[in-house]
């Protein structure tokens, strides 16, 4: 069998990373010339830890290979992960145009029997949506499968996540397409669960909505230890020592972003809408995300007051470290809010850049952390890079103005930091 994965992006990227490394022959397709050039050169158009390397590697040994034409690809491979993006529409709901496309590109080029796999996140219900996608724009009624098989990466960790998954889900209600999917997982050993194609949609979502509901709820109860004088990671880690709650997804700061959390739960929020059966609870797990970068705000400004006219340094654009993304950042809301309230915001990031320099011309973009901080009255952690947990806190201090510091993602020590002389606040941390 060989492989053709359609989208280059991070899942598209690792997955094909991930079935060269299993001995298949790969071949990665974009509509992006830009991203397959880089790629041809075993190049990476983002930044993931390890993956470029190892795309380098297979692209070497000819065993990866890149293309922009999708007519050949479709036609000469056997298998075909879709892994297109499917961000949220205005009203919350997934938009599948890429998906229907990628479908589309498929039923008109294929030439015998293929096996599609959906590695997109999307909603319950695709994978029949994606048959008649594929069946409506077929020049003859070849015979085809479609499977659902989510990824379940994280952004920074996506290699090793790909290569050591925690489960393989299948939904299909093939016996071949499970046979051909067996076989070509067949090195990895870990949990599988073969269902049909609904199940395995849903929980996807369900996996990133449990894990967002997480978040919020340890970022309200660290609202709740500053008024209890009780710190919040300590109350983690005593919960997480329970193995029914686990220690992961527990640390409280300035909410989730990415491209998977914030649109997956809106999306199963939209779902259970349409089923009206309200999913209530995350319908408050979407509003105390939406909410929490302010809560550091209301901090600032108790402390600064009028952020008019301020010098604040922000530490960290992307919505989490290891990553240039900055999709749904809370370090981009916080710098926005900022800038409205006619802030100076001088920010520092070691890989993510804004998005639009047109729109952020009042930021000044800083090369190293010192730089952010010289002159600044404030300075606003937003990602928990290692490189701000290495810094020498006590010499940065001499580049601030004012050595205040609020810490959004709890990375750094409240007794230290106090004990060199900052006016240190985080999220519930404090104690
Ligand atoms: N990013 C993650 O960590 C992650 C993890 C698990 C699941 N997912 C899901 O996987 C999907 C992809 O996410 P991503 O972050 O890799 O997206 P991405 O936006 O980084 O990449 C998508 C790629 O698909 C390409 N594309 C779009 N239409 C195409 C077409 N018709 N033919 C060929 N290429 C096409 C785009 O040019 C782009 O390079 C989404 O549904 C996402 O929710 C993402
Ligand atoms: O205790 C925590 C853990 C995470 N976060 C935030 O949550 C967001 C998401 O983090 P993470 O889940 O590590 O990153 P993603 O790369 O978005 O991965 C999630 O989304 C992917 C796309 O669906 C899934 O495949 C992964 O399993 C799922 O973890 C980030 O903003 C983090 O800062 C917290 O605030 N507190």
């Amino acid at each position: 069998m060989n492989i053709l994965i359609i989208g280059t992006g991070y899942v598209g990227a690792t997955t094909a990373m991930v079935f060269a490394e299993s001995g298949w022959q790969v071949t990665g397709l974009d509509i992006d010339a830009g991203k397959i050039e880089r790629l041809r050169q075993g190049r990476l158009h983002f930044h993931e830890p390890g993956l470029e390397d190892l795309i380098a590697k297979h692209v070497r040994s000819g065993r990866l290979l890149f293309t922009t034409d999708s007519e050949t690809a479709i036609a000469d491979h056997d298998v075909i992960f879709i892994c297109v993006g499917t961000p949220s529409r205005p009203d919350g709901n997934a938009d599948l145009r890429y998906i229907r496309q990628a479908a589309e590109d498929i039923g008109r080029a294929m030439n015998g029997y293929k096996l599609v796999v959906t590695k997109s996140t999307v909603p319950v219900g695709t994978q029949e949506q994606v048959k008649a996608w594929i069946e409506s724009a077929q020049r003859q009624p070849y015979r085809f499968d479609v499977a659902s098989n989510p990824e379940f990466l994280r952004e920074g960790k996506a290699v090793e996540d790909a290569l050591r998954p925690d489960r393989i889900v299948i939904g299909t209600d093939s016996a071949r397409a499970t046979r051909q999917l067996r076989t070509l997982y067949g090195s990895f050993r870990c949990p599988w669960i073969v269902t049909k194609p609904r199940t395995a949609e849903l929980i996807k979502y369900a996996s990133n909505a449990f894990l967002a509901t997480k978040i919020s709820y340890m970022n309200e109860l660290a609202k709740l230890c500053d008024e209890l004088e009780v710190n919040v990671k300590e109350v983690a880690d005593g919960m997480g020592l329970d193995p029914r709650i686990g220690p992961s997804f527990l640390q409280a700061g300035l909410g989730y972003g990415g491209s998977c959390f914030p649109k997956d739960v809106s999306e199963l929020v939209m779902t259970s809408r349409k089923h009206e059966v309200n999913l209530r609870i995350l319908d408050q797990v979407m509003e105390v995300n939406q909410g929490q970068f302010a809560y550091l705000l209301d901090k600032a400004r108790a402390r600064l007051g009028s952020l008019a006219g301020k010098e604040i340094a922000v530490l960290g654009l992307a919505f989490k470290p290891d990553t240039d993304d900055i999709r749904e950042a809370p370090a981009l809301r916080m710098i926005d809010r900022l800038l409205l309230e006619q802030a100076s915001v001088r920010l520092y990031d070691p890989v993510a850049a804004l998005p639009d320099r047109s729109s952020y011309r009042d930021v000044t973009v800083c090369s190293t952390p010192e730089e952010a901080l010289l002159g600044a009255e404030a300075v606003m952690l937003c990602t928990e890079w290692t490189e701000f947990a290495e810094l020498d806190w006590a010499q940065a201090k001499a580049f601030l103005e004012q050595p205040n510091f609020f810490d959004g993602r709890n990375m750094l020590d409240a007794g230290r930091m106090r004990g060199m002389g900052y006016f240190y606040q985080s999220i519930g941390n404090d104690h």
